[in-house]
């Protein structure tokens, strides 16, 4: 039996914003329907982990392989193509257009030869969504604003999606609630690169976590071999 290789592979990247070099060889990978986790302070490099992978800040060294096929200079329409989503931390809604409005323009413009999630499907994973289809994007809470970025992400069909800071400005209640939503996004076999400042929301879903710390891969382990070293959460992760 031929074992399933990791689905993304990403092989020391160098990442800079012009002169400011801010990845100093990352790797990682994630293998098909894992959670894997970025976590670390503010400005670690994160999101730029993310961009890296997306293609919009592409790496000036090093690979991104995507099943066994370096994606690193394709640009982030063909990389959207292959079957990545990214939902980012600014969540760009449409204010108005209707919560299904703006579902449904990313349907349209979904990956190529792909079938599209159908209404079904998506208000099936996400019924707060089904429940204030006709409200228009403008008017939405924070937590109903994070969940319409994912369904609209999932509206293209990927495989792997990349989350930034899902939980960030919500309310307890509602980090609970957008938990288990993505929980059962993961049950359904996605891949998902989780970027999280609340240690609680990852050690719920993450399959590995990497701690980052000045564009560097610090620490990788499980959620539970994180817990189990106080020394490292204090000195990566605690203010
Ligand atoms: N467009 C940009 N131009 C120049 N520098 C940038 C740009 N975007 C981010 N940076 C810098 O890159 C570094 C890493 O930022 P990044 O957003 O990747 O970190 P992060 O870990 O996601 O943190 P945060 O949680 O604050 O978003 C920071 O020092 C940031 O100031």
């Amino acid at each position: 039996m031929v074992e399933r290789g990791a689905d993304l592979k990403v092989d020391g990247i160098h990442t800079a914003y012009g002169l400011s070099q801010v990845l100093f060889g990352v790797s990682l990978e994630v293998k098909a329907g894992e959670c894997i986790a970025l976590i670390g302070r503010n400005g670690v490099g994160k999101t730029t982990t993310m961009r890296s992978i997306m293609g919009l800040t592409p790496p000036r060294q090093g690979h991104v392989m995507w099943k066994g096929q370096d994606i690193a200079r394709l640009g982030p329409h063909r990389i959207c193509r292959l079957g990545i989503g990214f939902v980012p931390e600014d969540r760009r809604i449409f204010p108005e257009l209707s919560v299904w409005e703006n579902l449904d323009i990313a349907r349209r413009t979904g990956a190529a030869g792909k079938t599209t999630w159908s209404e079904e499907q998506v208000f099936a994973l996400f019924p707060d969504l089904a429940e204030i289809r006709d409200r228009r994007g403008g008017v939405l809470s924070g937590g109903q604003q994070q969940m319409l970025t994912i369904a609209r992400t999932l509206m293209g069909n990927p495989e792997l999606l990349l989350l930034d800071e899902p939980s960030e400005g919500l309310a307890p209640l509602i980090v609970d609630l957008l938990q288990q939503r993505v929980g059962e996004l993961k049950a359904t076999g996605l891949s998902i690169v989780l970027a999280e400042q609340n240690l609680q929301f990852v050690m719920a879903l993450a399959d590995r976590v990497y701690i980052l710390e000045k564009g560097e891969v610090r620490f990788t382990g499980t959620p539970a071999d994180l817990k189990a070293d106080e020394r490292i959460v204090h000195q990566y992760l605690t203010v």
